[in-house]
């Protein structure tokens, strides 16, 4: 099996074109490897380009240069060059994303929401809302909230939905973005057996973390951001 992601010679910058177009280097040939099973945290200072490299592998922000392999299926594919249909051919089978926030679409509830990535793969409804209750119901969502839409939650409680969504499919690599950023001890406890489970199934994990307690639980590699820091300008 081929290694589920690999990063090289990953450069990327800003063009503030509202400042005479001057350019902002962020991120220097970063590279690095998810093996099946891990979950890497990618460390270093606020600033160090932690979201940048996140948002790049997902697709979100265009790359200067360099390559993001990844294992779509059995083919090496470059997410760094790739065409917009196979970003989202990508997307749906085998890069997933836990974002920091969850997108609330008016009038949908909970369940949906969190069910809909399972609906959206052609599973059967009344197995994809089994599987959304199991993960609201372990993430402490109260009850009472499930059948209504999210937009009026807590942000605890936003992040949890967004965090059952993110987890309820199979993607072989998970890419999270301080997922537990909201949260109190309880849930942060969940989501780190649940973080343990997906590894267990093979799964490559990379992550932000700021809080210490949770990267001490879940990583297996620190990824140095500062390693990949631009050269400062004389
Ligand atoms: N869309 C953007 N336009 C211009 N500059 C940006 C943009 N996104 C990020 N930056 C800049 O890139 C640098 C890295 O930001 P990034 O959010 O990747 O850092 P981070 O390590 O994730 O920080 P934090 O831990 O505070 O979230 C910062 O100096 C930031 O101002």
């Amino acid at each position: 099996m081929a290694t589920p992601l690999v990063v090289s010679e990953l450069c990327k910058s800003f063009t503030m074109h509202l400042r005479d177009g001057i350019r902002l280097p962020v991120v220097d040939k970063a590279r690095f490897a998810l093996q099946a099973g891990e979950c890497a945290v990618l460390g270093g200072p606020s600033g160090a380009g932690k979201s940048s490299i996140l948002k790049m592998l997902y697709g979100n922000y265009a790359v200067d240069s360099g390559q993001i392999i990844i294992d779509h299926h059995g083919t090496l594919t470059d997410m760094a060059a790739a065409s917009p249909r196979d970003v989202l051919a990508i997307r749906r089978d085998t890069l997933g994303y836990v974002s920091q926030f969850l997108r609330v679409v008016p009038r949908v509830s909970a369940l949906d929401i969190v069910a809909e990535p399972l609906l959206a793969r052609g599973r059967d409804r009344a197995e994809a809302l089994a599987r959304s209750r199991d993960l609201l119901s372990r993430l402490n969502l109260p009850e009472r909230l499930w059948d209504l839409p999210p937009a009026t939650f807590s942000g605890g409680e936003q992040q949890r939905v967004n965090i059952a969504r993110g987890f309820i499919t199979r993607h072989p690599i998970l890419l999270l973005d301080e997922p537990t950023a909201s949260l109190d001890a309880t849930n942060r406890a969940v989501v780190i057996d649940m973080i343990a489970e997906k590894k267990a199934a093979g799964v490559a994990l990379l992550g932000i973390f700021h809080d210490q307690d949770v990267r001490e639980a879940v990583a297996d590699q620190i990824i140095d951001v500062t390693d990949f820091a631009p050269a400062k300008a004389a």
